[in-house]
C-alpha cells in the first residue's frame, strides 16, 4: 500500500468511575487514535499509552511527537510497504512501541478491510467469542469494592482482577474471595508496587486460591520475580516485563513466570503480539489478554486476539460499559460472561467519527 498520511487525534474520555492502580488515580482517558490514508483506504489504530509515563515510559504528548518527527516520516517515505514490513521500517527508532504498535494497527486495518479479511481470521482466531474478566481498580473502602464487585458479578464477568498496593491486599483480597466464593476467578495486579521485602505479604494471598498474582516487582527485576515464584504458591503473571517475544521466552525459561499478560500497544504491534502467543504456546505457558482502558478501536484488535488457542484465561476484555458511558464506536457488551468477536474486515467497527471531533481535546495533527 501508499500511504498518503497519518492524522493524530487526541481525545478525551471520562471514565464511568475513578479507576485507581498502585501507580495513579485516572478520572479520564486522554489517548492518541491515528487515522492513515492510504491508496488502498483508511485505517483507525489507538495507542495505549497513558496521559503520563506512569504505568510505563510512554505517554500520550511522546507517541504524538515521536509519530510526527520519526516514525511518520519513516512510512511515508518508505514506498509501498505491506503491513508485515511496518515494524522493520521502524526498527531504527527504539522503543515507542506502542507508538508502532498503534501505527502498525491502523495500517493492518486498512490492508485488511481492502482484503475483506477480519483481525480474528488474520491473527489465527479459534474461537467466535471470547470469555471476559474484569479489572477493579483501588477503592477507598471495603464497602465500596463489595459494592463494585457485585455489580460485575452480576453482569456475568468470568474472572474478577483487583488491583493491589501495600496497605491494600490481604484486607481486599479476603473480604472479595468471601463474597464471590471459591469458584470464581480472582487475581491481583501489583503494578510493580511489592519489593522482596514483602514477601510475607505475598505469602499470606497464598490462601485465597488467586489465579495469579501479576507483576509484583519493577518491570526489569526479572531474578526477583524468579525467586518469588520459588516462595509462594500462587502463581507468578507477568505484564510491564514482557516487551518482546524474545523477553517473554527468556522469562519463561528463567522461571520468572508461569502465565503472560499480553498486550499488543506494550510489546509492538498485535504482529509482535501473535508471536509471544505462540511463543508462550509452544512452551505451555498460557495466555490471556491485558488491557489499557481502550475505546471500541483497540477493544476490537483485543478481542480479535484473544480469541487465540493460547488465551485461555478470561482476560481484561471488559464490556465498553466498565469505563465509558458511550463507546467510540459500536459499544462490545457481554452476553453470558464473553464478548464476541467481530467478524468484519479489518478491526470491524466503525469509528463514530463525530465523536472523535466532539471528544477532541487538541487539533489533529496531519502528517504527509
Ligand atoms: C491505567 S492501568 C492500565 C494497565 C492495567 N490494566 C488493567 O488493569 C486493565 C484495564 C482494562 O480493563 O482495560 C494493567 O496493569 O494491567
Ligand atoms: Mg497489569
Amino acid at each position: 500500500m501508499l500511504l498518503h498520511a497519518i492524522e493524530l487525534h487526541r481525545i478525551a474520555i471520562p471514565l464511568v468511575r475513578p479507576f485507581e492502580t498502585s501507580f495513579g488515580r485516572e478520572t479520564e482517558r486522554e489517548l492518541l487514535l491515528i487515522r492513515v490514508r492510504t491508496d488502498i483506504g483508511d485505517g483507525w489504530g489507538e495507542c495505549v499509552a497513558m496521559a503520563a509515563p506512569l504505568y510505563s515510559s510512554e505517554y500520550v504528548d511522546a507517541a504524538a511527537h515521536v509519530i510526527e518527527r520519526h516514525l511518520g516520516p519513516a512510512l511515508l517515505a518508505a514506498g509501498p510497504f505491506t503491513a508485515v514490513t511496518v515494524s522493520s521500517l521502524l526498527s531504527h527508532v527504539v522503543g515507542h512501541r506502542m507508538a508502532k504498535a498503534a501505527l502498525e494497527a491502523a495500517l493492518l486495518d486498512a490492508e485488511l478491510r481492502q482484503w475483506g479479511v477480519s483481525f480474528g481470521e488474520y491473527f489465527g482466531a479459534v474461537r467466535d467469542r471470547v470469555e471476559c474478566g474484569v479489572s477493579v481498580g483501588i477503592s477507598p473502602d471495603i464497602p465500596t469494592l463489595l459494592d463494585e464487585v457485585s455489580g460485575y458479578v452480576a453482569e456475568g464477568y468470568r474472572r474478577i482482577k483487583l488491583k493491589v498496593k501495600p496497605g491494600w491486599d490481604r484486607e481486599p483480597v479476603a473480604a472479595v474471595r468471601d463474597l464471590i466464593g471459591a469458584e470464581l476467578g480472582l487475581q491481583v495486579d501489583a503494578n510493580t508496587a511489592y519489593s522482596r521485602d514483602d514477601l510475607d505479604t505475598l505469602k499470606a494471598l497464598d490462601e485465597f486460591g488467586l489465579l495469579l498474582i501479576e507483576q509484583p516487582f519493577v518491570e526489569e527485576d526479572i531474578a526477583s520475580h524468579v525467586w518469588l515464584a520459588s516462595k509462594i504458591q500462587t502463581p507468578v503473571c507477568l505484564d510491564e516485563s514482557i516487551t518482546s517475544t524474545d523477553v517473554a521466552i527468556d522469562a519463561i525459561e528463567r522461571g520468572a513466570t508461569s502465565i503472560v499478560n499480553i498486550k499488543a500497544g506494550r510489546v509492538g504491534g498485535y504482529l509482535e503480539a501473535v508471536r509471544v502467543h505462540d511463543a508462550c504456546r509452544e512452551r505451555g505457558i498460557p495466555v490471556w489478554c491485558g488491557g489499557m482502558l481502550e475505546t471500541g478501536v483497540g477493544r476490537a484488535a483485543n478481542v480479535a486476539l484473544a480469541a487465540l488457542p493460547g488465551f485461555t484465561l478470561p482476560g481484561d476484555t471488559s464490556g465498553s460499559s466498565r469505563y465509558y458511558a458511550e463507546d467510540l464506536t459500536e459499544p462490545f457488551e457481554l452476553v453470558d460472561g464473553h464478548l464476541v468477536v467481530p467478524t468484519g474486515a479489518g478491526t470491524g467497527v466503525t469509528v463514530r467519527e463525530e465523536l472523535v471531533a466532539d471528544w477532541a481535546c487538541a487539533s489533529v495533527v496531519t502528517i504527509r
